[in-house]
């Protein structure tokens, strides 16, 4: 079943005036494009953040053998579980930053563009293929090489845990109601990581400081790390003396081992 979005938004009944981050993506021939930079599992469940009408969700439940879809608008909700719900797909009411998450073997979505970051943070830990749409702003950020301004904590856990590649970029006209900005889809392959959440923890909290040198970051945050402030000595000093901004992943790896304690420094 391929459903044109606009017939989907007609039968929803829905009037999406864009507060509430419910700009449908329109452009049928973006949406095949979106479905198609995803990998092809065997078989395969798929997660999707934010079904709005279902029109990527009809497209997913096709190539997949499950979709688990979260939807926060109780009747958008209603309408996806009405409209695809069933066996293969499980529509999921809530707000995606704090439900349960199922695990899954790729998530495509057309991300709510204000929870776009905790939603991404959520969603990398899991280890897999991700094709998002984003505001095309973010996409930057999450690419962005250390030392410009667009690089920060986005930037950092993005190489953490995945290679990621802006596909295309997607025009307001693409979208009803058209958003102010322009999108970009974002493809991102999962690399293998140490999986833990210390060092997602002190990514955090120093870049609340990132014009701090690490070493007063790391000593102006030991309430969101609960670090011992004796600890941070324990990171090299060409570490403790740089930015947040101006760390490579790599960088942040060797001072979160040193914190740890489990060093080779
Ligand atoms: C950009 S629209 C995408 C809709 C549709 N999938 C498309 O491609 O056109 C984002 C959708 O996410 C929903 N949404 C907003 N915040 C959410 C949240 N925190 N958790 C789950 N869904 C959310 C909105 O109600 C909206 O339906």
């Amino acid at each position: 079943m391929k459903t044109e979005t606009r017939e989907l938004m007609r039968r929803a009944g829905v009037r999406p005036d864009g507060s509430t981050d419910q700009h449908f993506l329109v452009d049928d021939r973006v949406l095949d494009r979106v479905v198609g930079y995803a990998p092809q599992t065997d078989g395969g469940h798929v997660l999707e953040i934010g079904g709005g009408v279902g029109n990527l969700t009809a497209r997913l439940a096709e190539r997949y053998d499950s979709v688990t879809v979260v939807e926060v608008d109780h009747e958008l909700a209603r309408f996806l579980n009405d409209e695809f719900g069933g066996e293969s797909v499980e529509v999921v009411h809530g707000d995606a930053t704090e439900v349960d998450l199922p695990d899954f073997d790729v998530s495509v979505s057309n991300l709510p563009y204000s929870a776009s970051s905790p939603i991404l943070f959520r969603l990398l830990p899991h280890g897999a293929p991700l094709v998002v749409t984003v505001q095309k702003e973010f996409a930057e950020r999450a690419v962005a090489e250390p030392g410009g301004d667009d690089y920060g904590r986005l930037s950092v856990t993005t190489r953490r845990y995945a290679d990621a590649e802006i596909l295309e970029t997607v025009p307001p006209s693409a979208f009803s109601p058209p958003p102010e900005v322009e999108s970009a889809v974002l493809r991102f392959e999962p690399h293998e990581v140490r999986g833990d959440g210390f060092f997602d923890d002190i990514v955090r909290a120093v870049f609340t400081q990132r014009r701090k040198t690490l070493r007063n970051a790391l000593r102006n945050t030991t309430h969101m790390t609960e670090i011992d402030e004796e600890d941070v000595y324990n990171v090299p000093e060409e570490l403790l003396s740089k930015r947040p901004g101006k760390m490579t992943p790599e960088g942040f790896e060797r001072a979160t081992d040193a914190l740890r304690g489990d060093a080779e420094v």
